[in-house]
């Protein structure tokens, strides 16, 4: 796929002096509060007026959205404010419906994503509609899946795209809703630059108190704008009452954030730059260095168990370094989760290595 500047159009046509933000409800309720939620983020950094209409819930039972009534409420807040509107579609006739409706800006929800049958069959009922589209990523982890939808909306004619991150689901995070899992943004980023990359903070912190520490690590790492919750009541809210913020919470939010420059020309921290990339540079040559040392050593314990016919999983000797290298970590100040990672990653090499043997 080649994603173009002619795909952000829509974003970068906005002139906008500061990152895109899309606040709104997590579902329309009503019309007085859609639309007084409404008329106080028009006075708040807000671009898009946000509403979901359909609700795909985990369970049945809950609230699943007031449907097409809400629609037309949506047309007010354009009416009435300027601000542009957006809503979710999960298949060809929430398509059709919001279309109706002249609604602005359509986004794909992490449920829908994850399944191209309903992909394509939105995509094919978008054909002709000069809209933009956002897709948020799938429920799991996995990148191809996510631009895999983006394909399907840009192959089925529709240019103006962007894309939505809002967290992986995960069991027990006592820290995360969905976890951010930030390395995959990361990676779009790096081979869609001009793909308009927008966080949703309120899914991936699924309450409020986070809020603004994950907003300001997507600005760090170059996001285009942010898409927050916002309610007029948000403790009485049908539907992900702890994620949303009030509007006046929301303008503290946007103002507390701190826009970095993608970078800086003063001469001394162009100096100090260089001076630390030129160390971290030397470090990440021992780093392989000595990786390309314990696989060569990893590689002779095989040859010695295929020789003896030994098992090469050995489950109480990784457990054991596993323990010892979590506490070491924590003596220099890595996280638990952090040296974790990477020795399981160096553990499966390890093992994939020594299969290998001849
Ligand atoms: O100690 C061993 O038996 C090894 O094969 C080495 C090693 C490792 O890479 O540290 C690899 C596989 C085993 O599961 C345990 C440890």
């Amino acid at each position: 796929m080649e994603i173009k500047k002619e795909n952000r159009k829509w974003l970068d046509d906005m002139n906008l002096s500061h990152p895109i933000v899309i606040a709104g409800p997590c579902s329309a309720e009503t019309e007085e509060q859609v639309l007084k939620t409404a008329h106080e983020l028009k006075n708040t950094d807000t671009n898009v007026f946000r509403a979901g209409i359909w609700k795909p819930r985990t369970r049945p039972g809950g609230f699943e959205g007031v449907g097409e009534i809400g629609l037309p409420w949506l047309q007010k807040v354009k009416e009435e404010t300027g601000m542009l509107i957006t809503t979710e579609v999960g298949n060809a006739n929430h398509v059709e419906l919001a279309l109706k409706h002249d609604v602005d800006i359509l986004w794909i929800g992490a449920r829908t994503t994850v399944n191209p049958f309903v992909v394509q069959e939105i995509a094919d009922a978008l054909k002709g509609v000069d809209k933009p589209v956002l897709v948020k990523n799938p429920v799991n982890p996995d990148l191809a899946l996510w631009l895999g939808a983006v394909e399907r909306f840009k192959t089925a004619g529709i240019t103006q795209l962007g894309v939505i991150h809002r967290g992986f689901s995960t069991y027990n995070s006592l820290h995360y809703r969905n976890k951010p899992k930030w390395h995959i943004a990361i990676q779009l980023k790096k081979e869609f630059p001009d793909l308009p990359l927008i966080l949703d903070p309120s899914h991936i912190c699924g309450r409020r108190d986070t809020l603004l520490d994950v907003s300001q690590t997507g600005l760090d790492l170059n996001y285009d704008g942010f898409m927050i919750e916002t309610h007029i009541d948000p403790d009485n809210a049908w539907s992900d009452a702890k994620q949303q913020v009030t509007p006046a919470q929301l303008n503290q939010i946007t103002k507390d954030l701190k826009i970095r420059e993608v970078s800086s020309t003063k001469e001394d921290f162009q100096r100090k730059l260089n001076m630390h990339r030129k160390e971290l540079d030397l470090i990440d040559s021992n780093i392989v260095d000595i990786l390309g040392d314990r696989m060569g050593i990893a590689e002779q314990i095989g040859r010695l168990k295929k020789q003896e016919n030994v098992a090469i999983l050995q489950s109480g000797r990784w457990s054991d370094i596993l323990m010892k290298m979590i506490e070491y970590g924590e003596e220099k100040g890595l996280r638990k989760e952090f040296v974790e990672e990477i020795f399981r990653t160096i553990h499966v090499e390890s093992i994939n290595i020594q299969h290998k043997v001849k």
